[in-house]
């Protein structure tokens, strides 16, 4: 997955569902946290999209406790041959969630040597800070990932403008980046934030079952991004 186009992720804590998404996705998304037996999963996955592991952190919206164990679980995700990328917070990679060789910045070069490109995410549910922190946590994610991406919670038109600046102004200095404004006033940024450089949208497989607010069902994106391609 080296997202040099748009990836259009569909998101799912099943991977039995995968066939349901190849009609319209390019990938898989795989939350391993929202899964009771992720690397098992793995084991027995046969299917035919590429997945991107993620393995969020309860602090970032996700299901995983903060530590060794959910980066481990992440990291030997990340050897498995159906796995093409991994997501990882920025924190985890900057902040030192679990200090030692086994740490964040340790998973993103395990990944790497097993041929998986790394997302490094950030995610704000409260809100979207002004533009120049935008910018900086963008830019830091695309510093240590091959792609950089923030989810902010858009509580007016305002933050979703701000957040298609901010990605429009990176993707034209060459950088890889995914926005999207998360909530209902921000719904229409996973559609159009493909036009000014974003390169992965999600939805979910299972429209009950959204993984992050605002998201669309995998068919209603897929027509809207083809409408507007
Ligand atoms: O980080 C992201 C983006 C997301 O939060 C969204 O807003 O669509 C959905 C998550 O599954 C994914 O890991």
């Amino acid at each position: 997955m080296n997202f040099e186009s748009l990836v259009l992720a569909a998101a799912t804590a099943d991977l039995a569902e995968e066939p349901a998404a190849r009609e319209h996705a390019d990938a898989v998304e795989f939350r391993l946290d929202l899964a009771s037996d992720p690397l098992v999963a793995l084991d027995a996955y046969d299917g035919e999209l590429p997945l991107l592991a993620t393995n969020r952190t309860e602090v970032e919206g996700g299901g995983a406790a903060e530590g060794p164990k959910r980066l481990d679980v992440l990291r030997q995700a990340a050897e498995h041959p159906g796995v093409e990328a991994i997501d990882i917070e920025l924190a985890a990679v900057t902040e030192n969630e679990h200090a030692g060789e086994d740490g964040g910045a340790d998973v993103v070069a395990h990944a790497r040597e097993h041929d998986a490109s790394v997302v490094v995410s950030a995610h704000d549910f409260s809100g979207t800070p002004p533009q120049s922190e935008l910018r900086e946590t963008l830019s830091r994610a695309c510093e240590h990932g091959d792609i950089g991406k923030f989810a902010t919670t858009a509580t007016s038109i305002d933050d979703v403008l701000a957040l298609l600046s901010v990605t429009r102004d990176l993707d034209a200095d060459g950088h890889r980046v995914a926005t999207m404004a998360m909530g209902a006033t921000g719904r229409h940024s996973r559609a159009i934030a493909p036009l000014y450089g974003s390169r992965i949208a999600y939805a979910p497989v299972d429209p009950d079952a959204a993984t992050a607010p605002g998201q669309y069902d995998l068919a209603t994106l897929a027509d809207l991004l083809d409408a507007l391609r």
